[in-house]
C-alpha cells in the first residue's frame, strides 16, 4: 500500500466534479483508482459502475495494471470499475441509439483500413497532403466528410471519425439517453483529459450534466494537438463544471531516486543543468546505418542484461522512435542484427492497416477457392491492400499501382472473354503465377504452418507487390493476433475440411481486436512510436532517432528525427512535450540516442 501524499488524500475526500493535474508519474492514475474504489464502496447502487475512459487500448492495459497493483482494492470494487476507450464507449451508445441521429438500425464499423480503402478514390484525386494549398486541403476534407456520412447513413458503415461527433449530437439532443448513460455510470473518470478533442469535449459537456466527472490531466503532456486537442481545454472544464482542483505537482513516484522527471521538465525549456541527471544517459552514434544500429543493438543488449539481473520475469524495455518507418527498421534490425549477434526477441507496435489487409490476402489464398471469379477477387484484395496500407496518408505509388492492377485485370478478362490467352508480358502474369503457386500448396490443417507456407510463396515469388504483402503479414504475429486467429482457423478446418471461411474469420478477428481491452501490459523488449508510449511505464526506455544523410559533407536528407529535419524552429513546444512524455516513461533509466554529428536540437541548451 502506498503512502498517499496530502494532495492525493484530498482527491479522495472531496466530492463533486474534480480536476486532478500533475506531472508524469505524480500518481494521477493511482489516486483515481483508489477514488473509484471508494465510490464503489460508498456511493454506487446495485448495477451501477464507474467508467474510466481512456484514449487508446494501450493505455487501458496500463490502467488494468495499475488497478492490479492496488492491493487495498477488493475484487468486488475492481469489478465495478469499467475501463474502456472513448471509441468503444461511443460505439455502444451509437449501436443502441444511433437511429436518433440518422444512422440505420443495422450498423457495422468501418475499420481504419476499410475507411482508407473507401476514401482512396477521393484521396487519389489530390496531390500529396504536403503539396496542397489550404483551399485544396479544405476541399479534400469536405469530400471526405461527405463520403463518411454517406457510408454511415446509406450503407450503415460507420468509421471512428464519426463516433464522437454523432454521440455529442445525440447526448446534447436527448435528455433521455443522457439519463440512461448517467444512471449506469454516475461517476466517470477522464484519463489524459488534456488531449480531449473538440468533439469529445462536447460529449463530456453533455454527460457532465448528470454524471460526476473526475478529469486527470497533465497540461504539459499534451501531444495530440494535431488531432484537435486544445491548450485551453482545462479552462473549458473549469468554466463548465467548477471542479475542485488538485495539483499533484511534480511529485515523481514512477522513477523515484532518479532525475528522470527533472530532466523531463528541463527538456520543456531547454535549460539544462551542468550536473549529470541520475538515470538519464546519452549515447551518440555515427551517422550511418551500420554504426547506428550496431550502437542501438549494443544498448539493447546491455539494458536487457541489467533487467534480467533484477531477477523479475516481467521486466520491460521500450525502444521509442519518432516515426513508423523507424519502428519497422529497428524491428528488422533486432530480428537480424549485424555480425554474429543472435536475433533479439521483441514486439513492435506497428500500424495496423498494412498488416490487416495483407492478412486478408493470405486468408483468401488459404481458402483455395475454385470459383471462376477468384482472380478478380484476389486482385481486388491486392488493390485494397495498396489503397489502404498507408491509412490516412496513402502514397501516390500505392494508389497508382492499384489503378494499374485494376486496368490490367480488365484487359486480362477481356482476353479470356474472347477465348484468348492473356499476353505473356502483362502486368498480371507474375501476380497470377504467384497466385497459382500459393493456391496449389497442399494444406495440412495446421493454421500456423499453412499460413507461413502461403506467406513464403508470396515472399519468394516474382511479384514485388505480393512480396510486400508477405512482409507486412509478418507483423500479424507481432500484433499478437495469432492466437485467436489460429483457433478460429483450426475450427474452420475441422468444420469444413479446409479454410473455407478464412477471409471472414480473419476480418472478424481484427474487428474484435479493435475493442479488446484486457491486454496484458507489454513486457520484454518492445518497439513503438513515441506517440504510442503515452500513459505507459517501462523499467527502461531507449529513445532512438534517425540521422542525417550527407553528400560531399552537405546534409541532403535528415529523416526520422524527433524534430522534423532536426531544424530548430523556435519554441518547438509540441516536440518538447512529446520528448518529455517519452523520457518520463522509464522507472529506472532512460537512454537517449542521437547522432553525434547532428545531435537532437532539443538536447542543446537554449541560449
Ligand atoms: N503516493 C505514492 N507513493 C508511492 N508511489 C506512488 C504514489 N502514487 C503513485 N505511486 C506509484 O507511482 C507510479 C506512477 O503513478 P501513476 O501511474 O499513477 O502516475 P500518473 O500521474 O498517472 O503518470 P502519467 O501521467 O505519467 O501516466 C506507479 O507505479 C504508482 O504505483
Amino acid at each position: 500500500m502506498v503512502d498517499l501524499t496530502q494532495a492525493q488524500k484530498d482527491v479522495l475526500i472531496t466530492e463533486g466534479h474534480q480536476l486532478v493535474v500533475g506531472g508524469p508519474g505524480s500518481g494521477k492514475t493511482t489516486v483515481s483508482i483508489l477514488k473509484a474504489a471508494k465510490i464503489a464502496r460508498e456511493k454506487l447502487r446495485p448495477g451501477q459502475r464507474i467508467l474510466f475512459l481512456s484514449f487508446a487500448r494501450a493505455t487501458v492495459s496500463r490502467v488494468f495494471e495499475a488497478i492490479d497493483e492496488q492491493q487495498s482494492v477488493t475484487k468486488e470494487e475492481k469489478r465495478r470499475i469499467e475501463v474502456d476507450t472513448y471509441h468503444s464507449f461511443f460505439w455502444r451508445i451509437l449501436k443502441a441509439h444511433g437511429y436518433l441521429v440518422g444512422f440505420p438500425r443495422r450498423m457495422t464499423i468501418l475499420t481504419p483500413p476499410n475507411e482508407a480503402i473507401a476514401l482512396s478514390t477521393i484521396r487519389s484525386a489530390f496531390k500529396a497532403q504536403s503539396k496542397l494549398s489550404d483551399e485544396e486541403k479544405a476541399q479534400k476534407a469536405a469530400l471526405e466528410v461527405a463520403e463518411r456520412m454517406r457510408l454511415a447513413t446509406e450503407e450503415g458503415k460507420v468509421c471512428f471519425e464519426l463516433f464522437a461527433e454523432r454521440v455529442a449530437i445525440l447526448l446534447h439532443g436527448s435528455a433521455k439517453v443522457r439519463e440512461l448513460v448517467s444512471t449506469m455510470y454516475p461517476f466517470i473518470v477522464l484519463d489524459e483529459f488534456q488531449d480531449t478533442s473538440a468533439q469529445q469535449w462536447r460529449v463530456v459537456e453533455a454527460i457532465g450534466n448528470s454524471s460526476t466527472l473526475i478529469a486527470l490531466a497533465d497540461p504539459e503532456q499534451r501531444i495530440f494537438d494535431f488531432i484537435g486537442a486544445d491548450p485551453k481545454r482545462l479552462n473549458h472544464f473549469k468554466e463548465a463544471f467548477k471542479p475542485s482542483e488538485h495539483d499533484l505537482a511534480n511529485e515523481n513516484h514512477r522513477s523515484k531516486g532518479t532525475d528522470i522527471a527533472i530532466f523531463g521538465n528541463h527538456l520543456l525549456t531547454g535549460n539544462f543543468r551542468d550536473e549529470p541527471y541520475q538515470g538519464v544517459e546519452f549515447e551518440g552514434f555515427g551517422s550511418n546505418p551500420n554504426q547506428a544500429f550496431t550502437s542501438l543493438v549494443a544498448q539493447v543488449l546491455q539494458a536487457r542484461q541489467r533487467l534480467i539481473a533484477l531477477g523479475r520475469r516481467d521486466w520491460s524495455l521500450a525502444i521509442l522512435v519518432p516515426t513508423k518507418r523507424m519502428t519497422r527498421l529497428v524491428s528488422d534490425n533486432l530480428s537480424a542484427p549485424f555480425g554474429k549477434v543472435p536475433p533479439i526477441t521483441h514486439t513492435a507496435a506497428v500500424d495496423m492497416e498494412g498488416p490487416i489487409l495483407a492478412a486478408e490476402v493470405i486468408a483468401f489464398l488459404l481458402q483455395q477457392s475454385i470459383h471462376r471469379d477468384r482472380i478478380d477477387k484476389f486482385v481486388d484484395l491486392l488493390c485494397s491492400f495498396l489503397n489502404g496500407r498507408g491509412g490516412a496518408t496513402p502514397t501516390k505509388g500505392n494508389l497508382a499501382d492499384a489503378v494499374r492492377f485494376r486496368s490490367a485485370l480488365e484487359k486480362w478478362n477481356g482476353y479470356l472473354a474472347r477465348g484468348k490467352a492473356p499476353p505473356g508480358n502483362g502486368v498480371l502474369q507474375t501476380t497470377f503465377a504467384v497466385y497459382q503457386a500459393a493456391t496449389a500448396i497442399t494444406l495440412t490443417g495446421q493454421p500456423d504452418a499453412d499460413w507461413t507456407a502461403v506467406r513464403a510463396v508470396l515472399e519468394a515469388g516474382a511479384c514485388t507487390r505480393l512480396v510486400e504483402v508477405a512482409q507486412e503479414a509478418r507483423n500479424v504475429r507481432l500484433l499478437e493476433r495469432g492466437t485467436q486467429l489460429r483457433q478460429s482457423l483450426s475450427q474452420d478446418w475441422r468444420d469444413t475440411g479446409g479454410y473455407k471461411n478464412a477471409l471472414a474469420i480473419t476480418r472478424q478477428a481484427f474487428v474484435k481486436e479493435h475493442f479488446a481491452t484486457a491486454h496484458k501490459p507489454e513486457s520484454g523488449v518492445v518497439i513503438m512510436n513515441m506517440h504510442k508510449a503515452k500513459g505507459k511505464q517501462f523499467d527502461e526506455v531507449i529513445i532512438f532517432e534517425g540521422w542525417p544523410k550527407r553528400f560531399k559533407g552537405e546534409i541532403v536528407g535528415n529523416p526520422d528525427r524527433i524534430v522534423g529535419g532536426n531544424v530548430n524552429t523556435g519554441a518547438m513546444t509540441q516536440a518538447r512535450q512529446n520528448f518529455r512524455v517519452s523520457v518520463t516513461r522509464a522507472k529506472i533509466r532512460t537512454t537517449v540516442m542521437s547522432p553525434t554529428d547532428d545531435v537532437c536540437v532539443l538536447l542543446l541548451s537554449a541560449e
